[in-house]
């Protein structure tokens, strides 16, 4: 089991800005979401937990070994799929694995054949494997993203906006590969999407302006919102005095009429009972 232990973690860039005040979490296998919309300071975060800065106080351990003073214990067993490549050289999925494989010091030419074989195998691109990955589509060069970020073998593996620019049937296969190697490893999700939280996270965090605000189960914090979710169809110019009276955690055009969805310890007066939803954790603890 690998745990990644964040305490009283706070960091603030030249400019004076804060972009993370005071985070303590604990993480251990499986896939872990972090959730919060642009600017909630979750590249912030991962940028200091995988030792490209330096937090401004606080203390970052990975298998109770302090990575702030040793950055290069987590450099050794990371993966990274970052939310884009940017532009791939005209070079085979086969001979760009390798040559990867190279820079994160795998030196043994056989293992590093077995383990380009198995992964490039696991990730369904075994029979692409002499393609150039420019030629690749959204989903397979995402797929190849996780071949690459698992070569060497790490314990840890971060994952910046991965679904973003994928097909329905893309993403489902993208989802089950990252669910499937969570089992052995950490897998950190960034992303702004509930939905991706929704069908693979274990574990959950919502992060906004550099704090956590709600951490726990998806299923645990949806159960909290258990009858206090409601909702009604309104129309435009009664927003305001609905607005005033309740707290509005979304608002949603259906079929060009305005629906309202509330948080109510108590039904209010012409609601409808709404069966809770991750979406709901989400917005109301944005609100
Ligand atoms: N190098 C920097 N110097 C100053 N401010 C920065 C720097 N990098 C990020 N910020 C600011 O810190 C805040 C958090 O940014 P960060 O990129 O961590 O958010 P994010 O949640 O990852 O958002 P996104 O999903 O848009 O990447 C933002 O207000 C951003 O403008």
């Amino acid at each position: 089991m690998n745990t990644l232990t964040i305490n009283n973690l706070k960091l603030t860039y030249k400019n004076g800005h804060q972009a993370i005040q005071n985070i303590s979490l604990e993480v251990k296998n499986g896939m872990f979401g972090l959730l919060g919309p642009n600017g909630a300071g979750k590249s912030s975060l991962m940028k200091t937990i995988v030792g490209l800065q330096k937090p401004t106080s606080g203390s970052i351990g990975f298998n109770d070994i302090d990575i702030v003073n040793n950055p290069d214990y987590i450099k050794k067993n990371l993966g990274f799929l970052p939310q884009d490549f940017g532009v791939y050289p005209k070079v085979n999925a086969y001979n760009l694995l390798n040559h990867i494989a190279i820079l994160k010091g795998l030196e043994n030419k056989e293992e590093r054949e077995t383990q380009i074989r198995s992964l490039l195998e696991k990730v369904n691109l075994w029979d692409y494997r002499n393609k150039e990955v420019y030629t690749f589509s959204g989903g397979m060069k995402q797929r190849f993203g996780v071949a690459q970020a698992l070569l060497g073998k790490p314990k840890i593996v971060i994952v910046d906006e991965p679904t973003a620019g994928l097909d329905p049937e893309e993403r489902n296969r993208f989802n089950m590969l990252l669910s499937d190697i969570s089992n052995e490893v950490i897998v950190i999700l960034s992303t702004h999407l509930v939905e991706d939280v929704k069908n693979l996270c274990s574990e959950m965090t919502i992060m906004n302006k550099g704090q956590i605000l709600k951490t726990g189960k998806p299923k645990a914090l949806i159960s909290e919102l258990e009858h206090k979710i409601w909702s009604k169809s309104i129309n435009n110019d009664e927003l305001e005095q609905y607005q005033s009276k309740y707290q509005i955690i979304s608002k949603q055009l259906i079929e060009r009429v305005l629906h309202i969805t509330i948080f109510s310890k108590t039904k209010p007066e012409g609601f409808d009972a709404v069966t809770p939803l991750l979406e709901h954790v989400y917005f109301k603890t944005l609100a």
